[in-house]
């Protein structure tokens, strides 16, 4: 049985990887040798990767693929996508070149702004509290001048600093409430730099504080964070073309088509068994860009799924409508990203993603994503009310279970092309493998 170790974070990556295989792997030499496969020959970009995390053992790939065509605001894109997931990368250029043939992709900044807030319980009158903020509030910008100054040059900074109450949720509950606006950067760490001062200024003041009681005196901070709900850092990407150019196939015309995705839209707007695969889908292709241009995914996850539960449902991000002949289908996200900060300037494939782009400002790079999200959805609701998802899916997966049974070249080039003419099943395949090896 494994033992608990001390120390651990200080022996050396050989140590750990020894460590490990005599605890976890039972001395397994092989598992060894794939943890080291993984490092990458030049030194100084391993160490480079060793210190992005901590206590690192080796590299996890993802592939990093290739969507071209994705015409946006009228000029051409090519998209870099890390994704685990067979598919998404050709769903997504498919949706780009069928939307570049019809007028491409609109999208649109609706805000910047980010949200930050120190929490605090203050036991005393309120009225005194808020006259108390009003006169200390000069203070709170005076205190992170250093921080923010050269952020206001660049036309960002503190937009505004409010004292909230919320005492009826919490018994002596009050938070300041603070605006952001970051530029180029997500502005996790310069939020929580001017946070963290903002709390001490609060303290220090209410402390000293002629008109409080010793009670009032004593506001207890409890904690000071950004908010990854940014509802006002918000970005709408569309398309929209005549009902009659939607026609692809010949099977259904354009007025079916559209009559059908727009009814499986409304369904993810009411059902939210079904909205959460639905954003599922639009995730995709959002998180593919996030995480090719070293952003923090979590943080995109969060906001972008407490939007989607705004109303108090949880409910489709995207929304359809025919108007006037028009087919119009359209996504609103809220997503803080930062195309300078955090790993974007540090790994070498985030710089050569963001260089793909064309260095994107981060408002340009809210667009990209979100354009990447309505491609996806838009790719994955047309299969599944045309052909249903299995058939595209499958066809892209084939390749997947090959692999897992080890197939040859010369196996893979006869399977492509069976398969071409026949549905593909993980079954199917396998038994088909199995013929051919017969
Ligand atoms: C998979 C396709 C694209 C096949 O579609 P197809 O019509 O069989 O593809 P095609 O071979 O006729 O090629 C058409 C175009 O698709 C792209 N394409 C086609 N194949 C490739 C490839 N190998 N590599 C790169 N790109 C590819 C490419 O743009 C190509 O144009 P070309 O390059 O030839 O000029 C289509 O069926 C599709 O879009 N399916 C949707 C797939 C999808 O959404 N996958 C996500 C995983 S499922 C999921 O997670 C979400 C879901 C579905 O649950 C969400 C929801 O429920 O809403
Ligand atoms: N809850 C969360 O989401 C948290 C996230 N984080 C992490 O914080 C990191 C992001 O923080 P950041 O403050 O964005 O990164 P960062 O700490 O690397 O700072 C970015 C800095 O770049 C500078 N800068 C240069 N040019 C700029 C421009 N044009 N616009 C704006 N700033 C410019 C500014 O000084 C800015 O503060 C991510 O790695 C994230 O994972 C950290 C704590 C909490």
């Amino acid at each position: 049985m494994a033992k608990p170790v001390i120390g651990f974070s200080r022996l050396s990556k050989n140590e750990k990887i020894s460590w490990l295989a005599e605890n976890y792997l039972q001395n397994d030499a092989g598992a060894v040798k794939v943890l080291k496969q993984y490092w990458n020959e030049d030194e100084k970009l391993q160490k480079l990767h060793d210190e992005f995390i901590e206590n690192t053992v080796t590299n996890f790939y993802l592939p990093l693929g290739l969507a071209p065509n994705f015409l946006i605001n009228g000029s051409y894109h090519t998209l870099p996508m890390v994704i685990e997931e067979s598919s998404v990368v050709a769903a997504a250029s498919k949706a780009a070149k069928f939307w570049s043939e019809r007028g491409g992709f609109k999208a649109e900044i609706l805000g910047t702004q980010k949200i930050g807030q120190v929490h605090f319980l203050f036991t005393g009158n309120i009225e005194k509290l808020k006259a108390f903020f009003s006169r200390i509030k000069p203070l709170f910008h005076e205190a992170v001048q250093h921080i923010t100054q050269n952020m206001e040059k660049r036309g960002g900074g503190i937009l505004n600093i409010e004292l909230k109450d919320k005492t009826s949720e919490m018994e002596h509950y009050y938070q300041l409430f603070v605006t952001f606006d970051t530029r180029d950067s997500m502005g996790a760490n310069f939020i929580n730099s001017c946070l963290e001062k903002f709390a001490e200024v609060l303290a220090e003041e209410a402390s000293k504080e002629d008109t409080f009681s010793a009670e009032e005196k004593n506001l207890k901070i409890i904690m000071s964070i950004l908010s990854n709900y940014v509802p006002e850092c918000l970005v709408r990407a569309e398309v929209s073309c005549k009902v009659e150019e939607l026609t692809e196939n010949t099977e259904m015309t354009g007025e079916e088509f559209a009559e059908k995705f727009i009814q499986a839209v409304k369904i993810a707007e009411i059902e939210p068994y079904r909205a959460v695969t639905h954003n599922k889908g639009l995730m995709n292709g959002v998180d593919a860009v996030v995480l090719a241009t070293g952003n923090d995914f979590r943080a995109v996850e969060a906001g972008v799924h407490a939007y989607a539960s705004r109303t108090g449902k949880y409910r489709s991000l995207s929304h359809a409508e025919i108007v006037d002949g028009t087919f119009k289908f359209w996504t609103e996200l809220p997503l803080a990203l930062g195309t300078v900060g955090g790993l974007t300037g540090l790994h070498p494939l985030v710089k050569l993603a963001l260089d793909i782009l064309q260095k994107p400002s981060a408002q340009e790079l809210m667009k990209i994503t979100a354009v990447a999200g309505l491609a996806q959805n838009f790719a994955a609701l047309r299969s599944l009310v045309t052909t249903g998802i299995q058939q595209g899916h499958m066809k892209m997966h084939l390749m997947n279970i090959l692999n897992q049974y080890k197939a040859t070249d010369e196996e893979k080039k006869i399977m492509i092309e069976f398969f071409t003419h026949h549905t593909i099943t993980h079954s199917s395949v396998v038994e088909q493998l199995e013929k051919l090896r017969s």
